[in-house]
């Protein structure tokens, strides 16, 4: 059988929410980790390509999509889906608009949804203006952000400035009638001249309600949340088993370790929550940029307490230190350097033994998966929402922690995902 619905995530933990949305919505779901080489995997009804394209010059991040969506045709995908964040996380120049639009050029098609929503996690949309919890998106955290400092709240006028084509809007009270009062204004904002429609949505029910309006669009945008009106579509056209959710995981052992490269506000309450219960280790950049040894200190350390329990390694900061940081060392030579030292640190705690790795961050959960050659993972039972265990996949089979030949289990954690206290509670959710 053929898969049925094609996924681009920007990053890596996104492309993982999205995942273990769908497998919650009894979607057969692989996760691959950039453009494979090869055939589909069996037996999967959804495919969630995941690159590391939302911070990249606009021009790769279309580029790289664009090779994703040919994979995905290839393998005979009916719809498609490029997920991004459910706080919109871009520049003014992209990189969301410009592959949304190069994604609709490339499949021929003039009109799209923006729908960013994920009510689990506080992300509402009404009026356009997208809400992190109580707060507007440019009073949340998101104004801070390292890479992707979020200032406006007006997701058409952010959308607007990305794009060559026109952003529309579809109300609260239109979402409120229901799918059928949903696909008559996309008809109408269609006929307008829009090609791209922000949606407001604040609940789960909303979602599933514009998920129905969007089956028959050949490309959908948005968060992880619209995923969740997908599978039933397929169903309605029996293409779809009704399926138990939830994918199980192999038995997992190994030692444990969190690596955490994002510094927003959900992560620093997670990290400060963490070191008073473990051992931590902290990754300065300006020793980075001066040429230490950061990785092999760091791994010497681990050496010494990896056997006791989990242990923390973290570059996490707040505010006024990583813009301190930043106006030294530039923006994306900060991120790359701290980005570069913590995967190299995710190698050498593999080598020493860790079998059971969360990581914390996008742009990080990008760069460890990478230097760890892992080319897909499956998705296993959820830790918070939209933050799954997942376990490795290399080329050939599973990947293993070094020492104990067991499979490799990660939690890649959104930055703004997760309780408190997820850096402590999510070991007991592995088999
Ligand atoms: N102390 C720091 N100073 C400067 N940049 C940092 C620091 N700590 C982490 N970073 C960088 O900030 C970025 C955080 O992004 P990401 O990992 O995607 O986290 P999030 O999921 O919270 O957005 C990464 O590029 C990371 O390397
Ligand atoms: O949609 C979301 O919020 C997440 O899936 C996501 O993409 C978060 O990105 P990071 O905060 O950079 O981890």
């Amino acid at each position: 059988m053929k898969v049925l619905l094609g996924c681009i995530a920007d990053d890596f933990t996104g492309a993982t929410d999205l995942a273990g949305m769908l497998v919650k919505a009894g979607m057969r779901t692989v996760q691959l980790i950039g453009v494979p080489d090869g055939p589909p995997p069996e037996g999967a009804d959804a495919v969630v390509i995941a690159l590391k394209s939302r911070t990249v010059p606009a021009a790769e991040a279309v580029s790289d999509a664009l090779a994703a969506l040919a994979w995905l045709q290839r393998s005979g995908c009916q719809q498609f889906y490029f997920k991004y964040c459910s706080t919109f996380d871009s520049t003014p120049e992209g990189n969301i608009g410009p592959v949304a639009e190069a994604l609709m050029q490339a499949l021929d098609t003039d009109f799209t949804i923006a729908c960013p929503a994920f009510p689990a996690n506080g992300r509402t949309i009404y009026k356009g203006y997208l809400f992190v919890g109580d707060e507007l998106l440019n009073e949340s955290g998101m104004r801070n952000h390292p890479l992707t400092p979020m200032t406006d709240p007006s997701l058409v006028r952010v959308l607007q400035q990305q794009v060559k084509g026109s952003v529309g809007l579809v109300e609260y009270h239109t979402v409120a009638k229901g799918a059928a009062a949903i696909a008559a204004r996309f008809a109408e904002l269609r006929s307008q001249g829009v090609s791209l429609a922000v949606t407001d949505a604040l609940t789960n029910h909303d979602l599933v309600s514009i998920g129905a309006a969007c089956a028959d669009m050949p490309l959908i945008t948005g968060g992880s949340g619209i995923a969740l009106g997908l599978p039933e579509n397929f169903r309605r056209r029996n293409l779809l088993a009704r399926l138990d959710a939830a994918d199980r995981l192999p038995e997992t052992g190994g030692l444990r370790a969190v690596i955490s490269g994002s510094c927003s506000v959900a992560t620093q309450k997670q990290v400060a929550a963490m070191q008073k219960a473990a051992p931590s280790f902290a990754v300065d950049p300006l020793a980075l940029a001066r040429g230490d040894d950061v990785a092999g200190a760091a791994l010497a350390w681990a050496a010494q307490h990896i056997e006791q329990g989990p242990l923390l390694v973290y570059a996490t900061a707040a505010p006024e230190q990583v813009r301190a940081v930043q106006s030294q060392l530039g923006v994306a030579e900060a991120g790359e350097l701290v980005e570069r030292a913590l995967a190299a640190i995710a190698v050498g705690l593999v080598k020493l033994g860790v079998g059971q790795l969360i990581v914390a961050g996008g742009e990080t959960s990008g760069a460890v998966v990478k230097a760890l050659g892992i080319t897909g993972l499956r998705i296993g039972p959820e830790i918070d929402p939209g933050v799954p265990w997942t376990a490795a996949l290399q080329d050939g089979g599973a990947a293993t922690s070094s020492e104990q030949a067991q499979p490799l289990v990660l939690a890649l954690k959104s930055g703004n995902f997760g309780s408190e206290d997820f850096f402590t509670k999510a070991w007991s959710r592995l088999p």
